[in-house]
């Protein structure tokens, strides 16, 4: 997967280099580029940003850094991903949907945002999707790069070590994950549950759908409810 990220904040990806991520670009599975916005500007100030028409507070970014920035790298195959508070909110479905795609395009704004001429321009030369972290404002969208590109690359092939692992943690098979537990058998007074170390592995599975089914229900009910048909009458004889 290519994936190009437009900013004025490059040094903010620096943490993509680290963990999985950077080991997915020693692979190859990701080929990841970040660019700095500003180099499309032509002012000897590097201006990015100018007063919003129509008047209100803050600075919206000017379209023309943009337009040459994106004409360098859209194709109709890429995707461009344009974070915002306005966008669909980013889940793990969406992610592997992101994961599927050739060319992911990332366009960071900051200050209010971005001119919409830019996102209505793009749309005419590929797929164009505003997408958000969640209902709270941050500063601009390098955040949210951050957290779509680790959700998206732990879903390629060949970058996680075990791939059952993806079919088993939390939001991928509906429900939240069972709790986790490894050595010592005791710590400070706390065991491990015995089922755990009995070697059924019969047993352990249940167990695990168990404590996933009731956690689930206790701390993220709409999960349950969306997967609740889904259920089987041992599931619904746990909950
Ligand atoms: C219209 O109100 C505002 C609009 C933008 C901003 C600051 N800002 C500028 C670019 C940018 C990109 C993404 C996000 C963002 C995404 C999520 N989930 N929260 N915040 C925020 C962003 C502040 C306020």
């Amino acid at each position: 997967m290519r994936v190009d990220v437009f900013t004025i904040f490059p040094d903010y990806l620096a943490p993509l280099e680290l963990s999985l991520i950077g080991k997915a670009r020693g692979t190859g599975a990701l080929d990841l580029r970040a660019t700095d916005l500003r180099d499309f500007t032509h002012d000897v100030h590097r201006t990015v940003d100018d007063t919003p028409y129509g008047g209100g507070p803050g600075m919206v970014m000017r379209p023309e850094p943009w337009g040459q920035a994106l004409d360098t790298v859209l194709t109709p195959s890429s995707l461009l991903l344009v974070p915002s508070p306005a966008g669909r909110r980013f889940d793990q479905a969406m992610a592997h949907e992101l994961a599927l795609e050739e060319h992911l395009v990332f366009a960071c704004g900051r200050y209010e945002g971005i001119d919409q001429r830019v996102l209505s321009h793009a749309s005419g030369v590929c797929r164009v999707q505003e997408v958000s972290l969640g209902d709270y404002v941050l500063f601009g969208g390098e955040v949210a790069v951050l957290v779509v590109l680790e959700a998206v690359t732990r879903l390629l092939p060949g970058v996680l070590g075990n791939a059952d692992s993806l079919l088993e943690e939390s939001h991928a098979a509906g429900l939240l994950e069972a709790p986790m537990y490894t050595k010592p058998a005791e710590w400070r007074g706390h065991g491990v549950p015995e089922i755990l170390r009995s070697g059924d592995h019969a047993k352990i599975a249940r167990w695990r759908r168990d404590q996933a089914l009731l956690r689930t229900a206790q701390q993220r009910p709409d999960l349950l409810k969306q997967c609740y048909d889904t259920l089987d009458k041992r599931d619904l004889a746990t909950l």
